[in-house]
Formats: structure tokens, sequence, C-alpha cells
């Protein structure tokens, strides 16, 4: 049985590269994961999630706890079975859902109680509750329980969160059991404080884990206020393990998140927003549905290898998202998440390469040149 480990390949700077390996398989890093809500990426077929390079996905505790539930997931031979995805899977811990989906919340030290957004029913978790399902859904990398404060919060409400979600990584940790094969990353909070990271950071490498996630970002602050805590904050992990930066983002946030030491990222970006139109370029952004590419017979990206940009031209594309056809969302669903793993392999050779500066330069350099 292999079991999880992570080895450091190249630096360039602060950016390093490395492999996971886990007993489902390999994870190149730099890493963006796919994210796969309701066991499903959305408009995906697995095969068609992994055609696009991805080596890891993201399932989802709070929705599947809710819908099918984490019982039934387990007797059904667990999420990698009943999704048909063979390769690891990541799962979040649920808690960060709960504070944004979910009504009727109360928050205690025990954990969090609320009513289903998908029916109203009374659910509990707890960094234990959220363990078990997490060990019930089969994920080979979890997430501690923790508590993600809503901004804006003051620096004193931030203390209060983190501290008490450094409490639950505790219970997480001692929850979790001995586990061979599988990872528990711990989650860094701590706002946009460096002390409170700083303290967060410490308690995090007592308790020990096999990774560590930067949480508590992109939840409003912006690039510039998240690249200010990313200039610190990931150095404050054991840079021997991989480091997870959640939730994050668009294509330049990524570049700017590896230039400072993030190992993994998820986000539901490409996936939610080519469903709505939005292609994401090396020119930037492309909005299909606009009337300009009604004729344009061009491609998205001629410098792309995808389906959709391989065999339709905008004008198609403009026509099935105009007419609300199933093939828009998935043509640009896969395009997204196409060009976000051409990102990070390109991030990743610039890495081994020692070419990171020139890799960035020129990345900004086509996008600042707009859409053809
Ligand atoms: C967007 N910004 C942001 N996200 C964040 C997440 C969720 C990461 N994505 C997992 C997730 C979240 C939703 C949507 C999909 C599927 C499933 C439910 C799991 C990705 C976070 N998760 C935890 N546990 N803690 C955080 O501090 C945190 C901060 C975030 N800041
Ligand atoms: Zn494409």
């Amino acid at each position: 049985m292999t079991k999880f480990s992570f080895t450091l390949k190249a630096t360039d700077g602060a950016a390093r590269t490395g492999t996971i390996s886990t007993p489902r398989g390999e994870i190149r890093t730099p890493a963006f994961m796919p994210v796969g809500t309701a066991a499903t990426v959305k408009a995906m077929m697995p095969e068609s999630v992994a055609a696009t390079g991805a080596d890891i996905l993201l399932g989802n505790t709070y929705h599947l706890m809710l819908r099918p539930g984490a019982e039934r997931v387990a007797r059904l031979g667990g999420l990698h079975k009943f999704m048909n995805w063979d390769k690891p899977i990541l799962t979040d811990s649920g808690g960060f859902q709960v504070m944004s989906l979910a009504s009727l919340r109360k928050l205690t030290e025990e954990g969090v109680t609320f009513a289903s957004h998908v029916d109203g029913s009374k659910h509990m978790l707890s960094p234990e509750r959220s363990m078990e399902i997490q060990k019930l859904l089969g994920s080979d990398i979890v997430m501690c329980f923790d508590e993600c404060p809503a901004l804006p919060a003051t620096e004193e409400e931030v203390a209060k969160s983190m501290r008490l979600s450094m409490r639950w990584a505790q219970r997480s940790r001692d929850a979790f059991g001995d586990r061979p094969g599988h990872a528990l990353f711990g989650i860094q909070q701590g706002g946009v404080t460096r002390e409170l990271r700083e303290e967060s950071a410490e308690k995090l490498k007592e308790i020990g884990f096999e990774g560590y996630a930067v949480g508590g970002l992109a939840v409003g602050e912006g690039q510039e206020a998240m690249f200010g805590v990313l200039d610190y904050a990931p150095g404050m992990l054991p840079q021997d393990k991989p480091r997870y930066l959640m939730g994050v983002g668009k294509p330049d946030d990524i570049v700017g998140a590896v230039e400072r030491g993030i190992d993994m990222m998820d986000c539901v970006l490409p996936s939610r927003s080519g469903r709505t139109g939005q292609a994401w370029t090396r020119r930037g952004q492309v909005n299909i549905k606009n009337a300009r590419h009604a004729d344009d017979p061009r491609p998205l990206d001629e410098a792309c290898t995808c389906p959709a940009c391989s065999n339709y031209s905008r004008a198609y594309l403009h026509h099935v998202f105009r007419s609300g056809e199933m093939i828009s969302g998935m043509l640009l669903t896969w395009h997204n998440l196409h060009y976000y793993q051409e990102l990070m392999a390109g991030l990743r050779a610039a890495i081994d390469e020692g070419a990171l500066a020139r890799f960035v330069s020129e990345f900004h350099e086509t996008r600042a040149m707009g859409d053809i």
C-alpha cells in the first residue's frame, strides 16, 4: 500500500514544483483541482475531466451529507465508485458551506447545527462528524473542520474564530485516527493579521498534519490584500508539506499564489463561469454571448487544443449559448478546465526550468493585448 507522501522537485524563488503520491495516483504540483460539487463536475463526464489534465478533484461534504447522505454513498462503495473517478479526491470539511448556504445556523464550541437548504431538515457538523462523513465518502485528502470568518470582521472576532478553529483542528486530528494512504490537512486562519496567522501556523505545526491549507482568504478581501497575506503566510507552514490555498481563483490570482509558494488550489470559477458563457483564455475573458461573436468563424483560441477550440467556431458557441443548448455549457466548461490545466502545466514547466519570471511577464503581456 503506497502511503501518502510529498516530494519537492524544483524551486524558483518562493515557487516550487513537486509530486504528491497517493494510493490512487500522483498529483503534479502546483495543481489546480476542479470542483465536483454534488459528485459531479457539472456538465463534464469524469473521463473528460481527466482528459483536461486534472490529477485530483474536489468532492463536497456539505452537499453529499444532505443528499444522498454519506452513509448511503459508503454503502454504494464510496465516492470514487459512485462518481466513477478513480484518481484522488479531496473533500472540504463542510464548515465553509454551512456558513454560506445553510439557514438557522447555531455555532457552539461543539460544532454547528443548521437546517438543510435542500429540505429544511436539521443537521449537525462537528470535527468528529466531519471526519466521519469524509471517511464514509472515502476521500484521499480530508480537511479539518474549521470556521472561515465572513468579512468584514474585527481583529478580535478573527482571533476568537481562529482559536476555535485551532481547537477544532486538534479534535479533527484526534477523530481522524490512523488511516494509511489518507491525509488530513490543517487549515491556517487569522484573517489578514500577521500575528494571528503566525499563532495559527504554530498551533497547526504543533498538532502535525500531512498538508497545510491557507484558509480565510478569497472571501472578498480583494487580490491586493490576499497577496499581502500570501507574501508571508505560506512561509509560516512546513516547506516539505503541500500548501493548499482554498477557493482560488482567477488565472492571475493563481499565478500570483504560485509565485508565493502555493502548491494546490481549487475554484468553482472555470466550471461555473463556463456554464454562463464566460471563457477564460490566454488573452483574458471572452463573453461568448456578446453579439460580436455571432458571425466569427474563428475558434475561441487558435492556440488551444481543447474540443471546443479544435472543432467549433465562436459563431457556433455564441449560437448554442443564445439558444440555451446543453452542449454550450459542456464545451465552454471543457475549454475553461483545459485552459486552467494548461496554465498549471506552464507554471510547473517554468519553475522546473527556473524561468518563472519570464513566464509570468509573458502571461501578463498576452492578457494586456486583450481578446482578438
Ligand atoms: C471561494 N473562496 C473561498 N473558498 C474557501 C473555502 C472552500 C474551498 N472550496 C471548497 C468547495 C466549497 C463549495 C464549492 C465547491 C464544492 C464544495 C462546496 C467545496 C468548492 C474554504 N474552506 C474551508 N474549509 N476553510 C476556509 O477557510 C475556506 C476559505 C475559502 N475561501
Ligand atoms: Zn479551448
